[in-house]
């Protein structure tokens, strides 16, 4: 670490989960019900350094708890108000390009340079180096953990073999030993970033919003830009959609920046043609219009106090590593919708009203009323996926959910969030280390009993949005 700790800043951003509201909410229409997670990306800026005389321009982003996982771009002024354009420089025998990083960096620099010449001097950006740290859920430590045997792991935080020592059939740390045992909270994995296995708590939104965010507060004044006022969110939220989307290639509905920047909320989208003029990063007039898009009022509705959980309740969720291929989910139901316009109408509008209910159970803490509200949302759900061909609340999904709220006391009931498929549920269950061992019990029993392999992780739905960090949890892995 440098010794100038004034100059270095931290900011985390949570880990999503759409409890209710999958596909309904790409349309304005309609909305989602968005959970925050405690799996947050952080990110931390640091100045660099450099002997008196030498003259170094480079911005370094590393993510260490992985392998390779290191991206050096030189950046500079580009013609015709295109903005600062970076460009990744060759580090080691190869270039291993990261296109949420490289988008996320043309889109805040040139943020920067054009909102710091407003009130201020004409704004310099110097060379800085930021290290992004990733809490354990984001990625399974499954796919990794034979890796992990063979491969040494050494300094700054735990590796994945130690923190998998347990009698799970899934080397994934136990959710009750990663809070009892303090296992190391950023682990060491012994794979590239390609590699590693994702949970799907969107981990690209939450690390556009964290890198813009640290960028923000390290180069900007507080008084241009403080990301935890309203106005500051508003800013961070409009550049991290629109870097997202940029990264992505296409036009989301925008829920898992909205939850990385607010956290939980009833979430109604933007329009799509908010971000239709702004020219691609570096080309004639990007800066400009980025700074106008991103500083305009969006139709975007984040409606925060429309969700919390009742006393006692976590939001719980198991990973189910089932392998399955979830593209061209959303093409096929959007294709039903557009060749059933009536049928999907109705089901669209009834749908909304039980989403809307279940927030409305949980807000009020009707905790009588949980199952039942879930139950329905779940009904329509499954008929949306037989209606549209696609496996939204697969049988072996329902399977799981029914028998884990039959057998497991403190479990109320349970979704298939986000686009559904294979790959996870979300439970609303006690929140006590009894139920939460009662779920482990359940789970490893019944991966060995189907051949699955389903995992509690140890994250819990979160109310908070970004928020800046002290350096202390870094300890260890800052240079
Ligand atoms: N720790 C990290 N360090 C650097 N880049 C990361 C990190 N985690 C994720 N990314 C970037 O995000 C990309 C993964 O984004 P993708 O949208 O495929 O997954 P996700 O957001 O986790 O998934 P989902 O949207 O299903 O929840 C990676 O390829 C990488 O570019
Ligand atoms: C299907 C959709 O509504 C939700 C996808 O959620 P997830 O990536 O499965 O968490 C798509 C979107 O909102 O962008």
């Amino acid at each position: 670490m440098t010794g100038k700790e004034d100059h270095t800043t931290a900011v985390s951003a949570p880990g999503k989960v759409l409890l209710a509201g999958g596909y309904l909410v790409l349309d304005r229409a309609y909305s989602g019900l968005v959970f925050g997670l405690s799996a947050r990306i952080n990110v931390i800026a640091q100045e660099i350094h450099t002997s008196e005389g030498v003259h170094l321009t480079e911005i370094v982003v590393e993510s260490p708890q992985f392998l390779e996982a290191q991206w050096r771009y030189g950046y500079h002024l580009a013609d015709q108000d295109g903005g600062i354009k970076v460009t990744q420089l060759q580090v080691g025998s190869r270039i291993v390009p990261n296109p949420f990083v490289e988008t996320t960096l043309n889109y805040a620099l040139t943020y920067i340079a054009q909102a710091g010449t407003h009130k201020h001097k004409k704004h310099s950006v110097k060379s800085a180096r930021l290290t992004i740290l990733a809490d354990n859920d984001y990625y399974s430590h499954q796919a990794s953990a034979a890796a992990a045997a063979a491969a040494a792991s050494g300094g700054g935080g735990e590796s994945v073999s130690s923190s998998a020592s347990t009698s799970s059939s899934s080397a994934t740390p136990p959710a009750s030993s990663i809070n009892a045992l303090n296992v190391s909270r950023f682990a060491r994995f012994p794979t590239t970033l390609g590699d590693a296995h994702k949970t799907g708590l969107g981990s690209s939104a939450a690390l556009v919003t964290a890198l813009s965010a640290a960028l923000l507060t390290h180069y900007l004044p507080l008084q241009i830009l403080d990301v935890s006022s309203p106005e500051g969110k508003q800013i961070l939220h409009n550049l991290a959609q629109a870097a997202h989307c940029a990264a992505q290639g296409k036009v989301g509905s925008g829920f898992d920046v909205a939850a990385a920047v607010y956290g939980s909320s009833l979430y109604r989208r933007f329009s799509p043609s908010v971000l239709a003029s702004v020219p691609e990063a570096g080309s004639p007039g990007f800066a400009s219009k980025l700074l106008e898009v991103v500083q305009s009022e969006w139709d975007t509705e984040v409606q925060k106090d429309a969700v919390s959980l009742p006393a006692g309740i976590a939001m719980r969720m198991c990973d189910v590593d089932c392998g399955s291929q979830t593209v061209g989910m959303v093409k096929k139901v959007l294709a039903w919708r557009a060749k059933e316009p009536e049928a999907a109408k109705a089901l669209w509008d009834e749908l909304q009203r039980r989403n809307e209910a279940v927030a409305s159970v949980l807000r009020d803490e009707r905790t009588g009323e949980i199952s039942a509200a879930l139950k329905a949302v779940r009904e329509l759900v499954r008929e949306m996926g037989t209606a549209s061909g696609v496996p939204i609340e697969p049988e072996s999904q329902t399977e799981l959910l029914d028998a884990l709220e039959a057998e497991v006391p403190g479990v109320y009931g349970g979704v298939v969030p986000g686009a559904g498929g294979f790959d996870a549920v979300a439970l609303l269950v006690q929140d006590d280390t009894e139920t939460l061992a009662q779920i482990e019990e359940f789970v490893e029993s019944w991966s060995k009993a189907k051949g699955s392999q389903v995992s509690l992780l140890g994250v819990k739905g979160e109310m908070e949005g970004v928020r800046k960090e002290t350096l202390e949890a870094y300890h260890g892995w800052l240079r």
